[in-house]
């Protein structure tokens, strides 16, 4: 059996976090993370507001995104060796993926292949505070939140509530331990769903 999970939201949400404690708890578990198909800082356009456009499907390598899953469908016992997971004796048919990142719903050819689609949310103060404690392989410049990050988040979640894409809202305000256990419990129903 063969389940594709994502884990979406927003910037600061605690995707990775979360996507973490999931890897860990989970036999057979592959993570592929959306922020490894950053296209290069060359190749990401300048708006009309003077902001690289980094928080748009454009700026991301999706089609190297979707070969990485398409080679995890066709063989997960290989993928799961060649990325240092060991396929456990006592669930050899079972096998999950993992898939993390800021704009996983908008992309058309990944959207029907989630069994579940997780969508983690913080408020806006606490994005922001966040935020501003991270620095990515390109710092953000001064205003990019306000200017270009948040404007981006909003438009891309309307998109996708339009499209009427059947997501599962999570509360990244929760303790770490608690979103873990939801999300744990919820996946194993869906195993056991799945198995019937
Ligand atoms: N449940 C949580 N409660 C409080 N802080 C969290 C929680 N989950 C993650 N964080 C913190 O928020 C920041 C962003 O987390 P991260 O998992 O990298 O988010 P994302 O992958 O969504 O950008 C990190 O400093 C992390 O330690
Ligand atoms: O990882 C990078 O190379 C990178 C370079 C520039 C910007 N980013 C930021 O990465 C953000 C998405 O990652 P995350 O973990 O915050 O969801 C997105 O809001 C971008 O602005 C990321």
């Amino acid at each position: 059996m063969k389940l594709i999970v994502g884990i979406g939201g927003m910037t600061n949400g605690g995707k990775t976090t979360l996507a973490n404690g999931l890897h860990r708890s989970l036999p057979n578990c592959c993570v592929i993370h959306q922020d490894d198909f950053f296209k290069p800082q060359d190749q990401i356009a300048v708006g009309e507001d003077g902001f690289k456009q980094w928080d748009v499907l454009e700026s991301l390598d999706m089609e190297a995104m979707l070969s990485t899953v398409q080679a995890w469908l066709s063989n997960p016992q290989k993928f799961a060796r060649a990325h240092g997971v060991s396929v456990q004796p006592g669930a050899p048919d079972t096998h999950i993926l993992l898939l993390e990142g800021f704009l996983l719903y908008s992309c058309k050819p990944l959207v029907d292949l989630y069994s579940r689609r997780y969508f983690l949310t913080v408020p806006y103060e606490e994005c922001k505070w966040r935020r501003s404690t991270r620095t990515y392989a390109v710092p953000d410049p001064p205003g990019l939140f306000d200017g270009h990050v948040w404007p981006m988040y909003q438009k891309y979640k309307r998109e996708m509530e339009a499209n009427g894409v059947d997501v599962v809202y999570l509360d990244g305000t929760k303790p770490r331990e608690e979103l873990l256990r939801e999300a744990l419990e919820d996946i194993q129903n869906s195993l056991l769903n799945a198995a019937r």
